[in-house]
């Protein structure tokens, strides 16, 4: 079962009157992979919770699989919710903790237990139900705790940062783990994330937000190529914002190399070995600051020291010019 979820001028002002979510409007499409991001104070998890119906909407509708639930209360949205902290009991063995989602819905003891083995099963831990959280790794208890919001049979799972608290490798084998089980299950996801890579990595449909609002919300190869304004491109990352004869563009920095005669005059100002890349940064004679990333084999094939006088050049076809504002 999956639902799309459907926000119509969706607003959210905070006691005091700060305006959280500012109406905002966003079509996730049923089945779809959507990770909303942007920096700190943005309004994401506000936007998530409002989803979720763990607070209030102050003005607007939220709609899943074309039903108006912005009155409800949570367990009547065909929601879950999986939190940044993974919020397990910790007297309870992992079977019980996942046994757990179903206790609220008067399941009889029996039958949660042999779900909850099944969905042990599913995100990989058969072998350690009887464990409690304190006997499991950081990684282990958030899929004890996916498996808790999934075993509801939810229509939309919402995650609020789910892979913050991981260190990097555990990360990136996380985030494979959570695409493979949206694919299975076929249900709507929503995740809250600060991470740009992530993002990419994870989404059908990617919302980057901006002070309440969306500033973009598309596929993310989209977002990539044709960041909507200066402020996608600069978070997105990648890219050199730069004021220009004809305005100002957004050029990648995997674009741009170190040419005889290219738009950008300047010195270098810093190298950072990257492995497969080298990142080189230029002070621009005009005052801006931009950045070539550059195969470690077209660097090396000829190295420049800080302090060296370089032009840097794009195709024109690479240039994709942003609205002045933003
Ligand atoms: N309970 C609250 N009362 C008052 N203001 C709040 C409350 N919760 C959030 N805010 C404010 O609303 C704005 C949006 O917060 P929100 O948590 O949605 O952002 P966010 O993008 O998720 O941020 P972060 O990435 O830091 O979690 C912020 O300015 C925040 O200070």
């Amino acid at each position: 079962m999956q639902a799309n979820v459907e926000l119509i001028n969706v607003t959210k002002r905070y006691g005091g009157g700060a305006l959280a979510v500012d109406s905002v409007s966003l079509a996730i499409p049923s089945g779809s992979y959507c990770c909303l991001l942007g920096p700190s104070g943005c309004g994401k998890t506000s936007t998530l919770r409002m989803i979720a119906g763990h607070e209030e909407i102050s003005e607007g509708d939220v709609l899943i699989g074309g039903r108006n639930v912005t009155g409800l209360p949570p367990v009547q949205r065909g929601t879950a919710m999986m939190f940044q902290s993974y919020a397990l009991f910790p007297h309870l063995t992992a079977l019980e903790n996942v046994a757990f989602g179903l206790r609220m819905r008067g399941v009889a003891k029996a039958e949660r237990l042999r779900q909850a083995d099944r969905f042990l099963d599913l995100v990989q831990l058969g072998g350690m139900a009887s464990r409690l959280p304190s006997q499991l790794s950081g990684g282990q208890q958030q899929r004890v705790a996916l498996a808790r919001a999934l075993i509801t049979h939810p229509k939309v799972l919402l995650l609020d940062e789910p892979l913050s608290a991981l260190d990097p490798f555990l990360r990136t084998q996380m985030r494979e783990e959570l695409k493979r089980l949206q694919r299975e299950l076929g249900i709507t996801f929503v995740h809250v994330t600060h991470g740009q890579d992530e993002a990419m990595a994870l989404s059908d449909i990617a919302v980057v937000m901006q002070g309440g609002r969306i500033a973009q919300a598309a596929p993310p190869r989209e977002i990539f190529e044709k960041p909507a304004t200066a402020f996608v491109a600069r978070f997105i990352g990648g890219h050199n914002v730069l004021a220009l004869p004809g305005g100002r563009f957004a050029v990648r920095t995997d674009r741009c190399r170190l040419l005889p005669a290219g738009q950008l005059p300047g010195l270098v100002s810093a190298i950072e070995y990257q492995g497969a890349a080298v990142r080189v940064v230029v002070a621009a004679n005009d005052g801006q600051t931009a950045e070539a990333l550059l195969p470690d084999a077209v660097f090396h094939a000829a190295p420049v020291e800080p302090g060296a006088a370089v032009t840097l050049g794009w195709d024109a076809a690479d240039a994709h010019p942003l609205p002045d504002a933003a």
